[in-house]
């Protein structure tokens, strides 16, 4: 297991911009995939080679492509969706499982709603995807999801988390590989991210 925060020009540069208020929707929106693929570049970085024979225009030779090619992207919904839509732009040919959570206002816990995986997901390298680590609850229920399903292998990508959000994510499940665009500060008493970038779902999809 390993955390790995993303210190990247590119990424403190787009997230703030998606922190300011006054980013639009649609902005905002293109940001969120933006992120996700530039994260993805280094949650890639072990994903195992083979060697395959191909020919140029003028010799052949041995190329190197993704072994087995085994990959499925987990978003959490509803915020998880963009960044999916963005990795799928690096790994088109990758599988996509839904998990559907919101947290309760009130107690801050994840409540499902919704799962629908792929019927080999077990076999799969999961990549569970979602903008927000605040209190750690819905990817940590995400994960139990996945893993009563039978999922042993898995990458958690998220744009901002709060300390509070990976050490509940770090104890729950130790054994899975975390990258983080951002560690922000800490959880403000509404369980929002400070100082974050407000409700990522509703200033992706416009709901506010
Ligand atoms: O770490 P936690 O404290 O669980 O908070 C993070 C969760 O909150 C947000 O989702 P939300 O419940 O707002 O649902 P939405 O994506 O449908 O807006 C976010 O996208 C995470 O899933
Ligand atoms: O800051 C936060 C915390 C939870 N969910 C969000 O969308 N933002
Ligand atoms: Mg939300």
């Amino acid at each position: 297991m390993a955390v790995t925060i993303m210190d990247h020009p590119l990424i403190h540069h787009k997230l703030g911009i998606m922190r300011r208020k006054a980013t639009s929707t649609k902005e905002f929106r293109d940001l969120v995939s933006e992120v996700a693929m530039l994260i993805c570049y280094e949650a890639t970085r072990k994903l195992p080679l083979t060697d395959i024979e191909i020919e140029t225009p003028l010799v052949k030779t041995i190329a190197k492509e993704i072994e087995g090619k085994k990959l499925c992207i987990v978003p959490i919904l509803r915020a998880g969706l963009h960044m999916a839509d963005g990795i799928l732009n690096l790994i088109p040919n990758a599988k996509v499982g839904h998990v559907g959570l919101y947290r309760n206002e009130e107690t801050l816990e994840p409540v499902e709603y919704f799962c629908k995986l792929p019927s080999d997901a077990a076999e799969r390298e999961i990549f569970v995807v979602d903008p927000m680590l605040a209190t750690g609850g819905s990817a940590v229920a995400a994960i139990d999801i996945l893993k009563k399903r039978g999922i042993t292998k898995f990458h958690f990508l998220c744009l901002i988390a709060a300390p509070e959000g990976v050490d509940r994510l770090t104890k729950a499940h130790p054994d899975i590989d975390i990258y983080i665009g951002n560690l922000d500060e800490r959880l403000n008493e509404n369980g929002y991210i400070l100082p974050g970038l407000g409700d990522a779902g509703d200033r992706i999809y416009g709901t506010k």
